[in-house]
C-alpha cells in the first residue's frame, strides 16, 4: 500500500562532527534507502539540512555562523553544494529529484500553502524525490520556520503524510541528553499528544555541535506531525536501512502515535501555519471554557493583551500562568481589544461605537494547542 513518507535528516547526521565535512557514507546509503522506498511505490520527500554545516567547511569556518546575514551567505555557499552531491548519488541511482526552497511565508498565505501543496503533488506525481530546505538566503527572522524540524512536521502535515522520520545523531529521545546524563531512560513510544504534554524530559539548551534545534525542536516537530495523523519517529541518521526496517514494525527509535482524529487541515493551517502576532492572556474561567467545553473566546475572559494585530490575525492564547493553550484568529484588531477586554458583549457596541461581533474568537477559528 502505498504510504508518503517524510524524511528529515540534521547537520549532525550529513556531517562528521570533527571537521564539518560531509558523512558521504551516511547519505549515500540515505539515497539508497530512499530510491529503494520510491521503488516500492512509496512517496518519498526529503527534508535536508546541511546547507550552513556544509557553507561553513566550504569557507573554513569552525562553527555555525550566529549573525544572520553572515548564515545567510554561508548557506548560499552550502545549498548549492549540498543539492550537487546529492544530484550525483541520486543521479547514480536513476531517481530524479527537485530542489525545493520554502520560507514560512509559503506556508502562512493560503494560496501559496495551496501552491505548494499543488507543486508537491505534481512532483510526486512524476516520481521525483523532492529535497527540501528552509530558503535560508532570503528567510528574514520573523518569518522563519528557523529548524528543518519544524519545517519538516509542516511538510509532512501539508502533504498529508504516513510518515515522518527526524533523523539525528542519536538513536531515540531519551529523558536527558544521553551525552550529559549516561544513565538517561530511553524513550519508545509516546502514544498521545497528552501524553507528550506530561513528558518530563530534559532536552537542553541546544543540540550538538552543528545541529540548530535540539530536541526540543524535534519534540515540537513531533506535536505538530501527530496532530496532523503522520506517525512520527525519531531515530539515527547514521543507519538510514532503519527506515525500511521501522515501516515494516521493527521497534527502533521513539515512536509518537498519531492522533486518531487528525485536526482539519484549516485547524492546522490556524495552528502551525500561520504566524502569531499577538497574545491574550485569559482568566480561569475563559481558559476552561476555551480548553475544556469547546466554548468560543469571549472579551469578558481577557485579562491582557499584547501586540499589534489586526482582525483575523492569529494570536496565541495563554492561561493565567502564561502558557499557550490555544491559537485563534481575532474578530477584533488590538487596539479594539484593549478597550474592550473584561467586558461583557453586550456592552462591546458602546464602548467601540459600533456592533462587532459577539465572540473574540470563534470557537470555529480556535485550536487548542
Ligand atoms: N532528551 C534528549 N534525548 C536525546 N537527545 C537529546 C536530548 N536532549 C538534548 N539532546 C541532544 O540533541 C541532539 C540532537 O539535536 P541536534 O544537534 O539539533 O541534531 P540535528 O542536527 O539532527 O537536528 C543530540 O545530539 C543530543 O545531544
Ligand atoms: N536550513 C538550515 C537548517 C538548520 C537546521 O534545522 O539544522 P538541524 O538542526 O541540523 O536540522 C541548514 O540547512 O543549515
Amino acid at each position: 500500500m502505498t504510504k508518503t513518507i517524510v524524511v528529515k535528516i540534521g547537520t549532525s547526521s550529513l556531517t562528521q562532527p570533527e571537521t564539518g565535512q560531509l558523512a558521504l557514507s551516511t547519505i549515500a546509503t540515505l539515497a539508497e534507502t530512499l530510491c529503494d522506498l520510491r521503488r516500492q511505490g512509496h512517496y518519498v520527500i526529503l527534508v535536508s539540512s546541511g546547507a550552513v554545516g556544509v557553507g561553513c567547511a566550504r569557507l573554513g569556518l569552525t562553527e555555525r555562523p550566529k549573525a544572520i546575514a553572515l548564515k545567510q551567505a554561508v548557506a548560499a555557499v552550502g545549498q548549492g553544494r549540498l543539492m550537487r552531491v546529492y544530484d550525483d548519488l541520486f543521479s547514480i541511482l536513476q531517481q530524479p529529484i527537485a530542489q525545493v526552497l520554502l520560507t514560512r511565508a509559503d506556508l502562512v498565505q493560503r494560496n501559496r500553502y495551496l501552491n505548494a501543496y499543488n507543486t508537491f503533488q505534481e512532483l510526486l506525481g512524476l516520481g521525483v524525490i523532492p529535497v527540501v530546505n528552509e530558503n535560508d538566503t532570503v528567510a528574514v527572522e520573523e518569518l522563519k520556520f528557523g529548524d528543518n524540524d519544524t519545517l519538516s512536521a509542516l511538510v509532512a502535515s501539508l502533504v498529508e503524510a504516513d510518515w515522518l522520520f527526524l533523523l539525528t545523531d542519536v538513536d531515540r529521545l531519551y529523558s536527558a541528553d544521553p551525552r550529559i546524563v549516561p544513565d538517561a531512560k530511553p524513550i519508545s513510544l509516546v502514544s498521545s499528544i497528552k501524553e507528550l504534554a506530561e513528558l518530563q524530559i530534559q532536552t537542553g539548551s541546544q543540540g550538538s555541535q552543528w545541529g540548530t534545534g535540539g530536541m526540543v525542536t524535534k519534540i515540537s516537530a513531533a506535536r505538530i506531525a501527530i496532530a496532523a495523523g503522520v506517525r512520527t519517529v525519531i531515530t539515527q541518521g547514521r543507519f538510514p536501512r532503519n527506515i525500511e526496517k521501522i515501516i515494516q514494525g521493527e521497534p527502533i527509535g521513539t515512536h509518537f502515535e498519531p492522533q486518531p482524529e487528525p485536526t482539519s487541515a484549516r485547524k492546522r493551517w490556524i495552528a502551525y501555519g500561520l504566524v502569531p502576532m499577538g497574545k491574550l492572556y485569559l482568566d480561569q474561567g475563559a481558559t476552561t471554557a476555551i480548553s475544556q467545553a469547546g466554548k468560543s473566546l469571549l472579551a469578558a475572559g481577557i485579562k491582557a493583551v499584547e501586540g499589534d494585530f489586526d482582525t483575523q490575525d492569529a494570536v496565541q492564547l495563554c492561561d493565567i500562568h502564561g502558557n499557550e493553550i490555544a491559537r485563534g484568529l481575532v474578530n477584533y484588531n488590538s487596539v479594539e481589544l484593549e478597550k474592550i477586554r473584561g467586558c461583557h458583549s453586550r456592552d462591546i457596541a458602546g464602548i467601540l461605537g459600533y456592533e462587532g461581533a459577539e465572540t473574540v474568537i470563534h470557537r470555529d477559528n480556535l485550536v487548542l494547542i
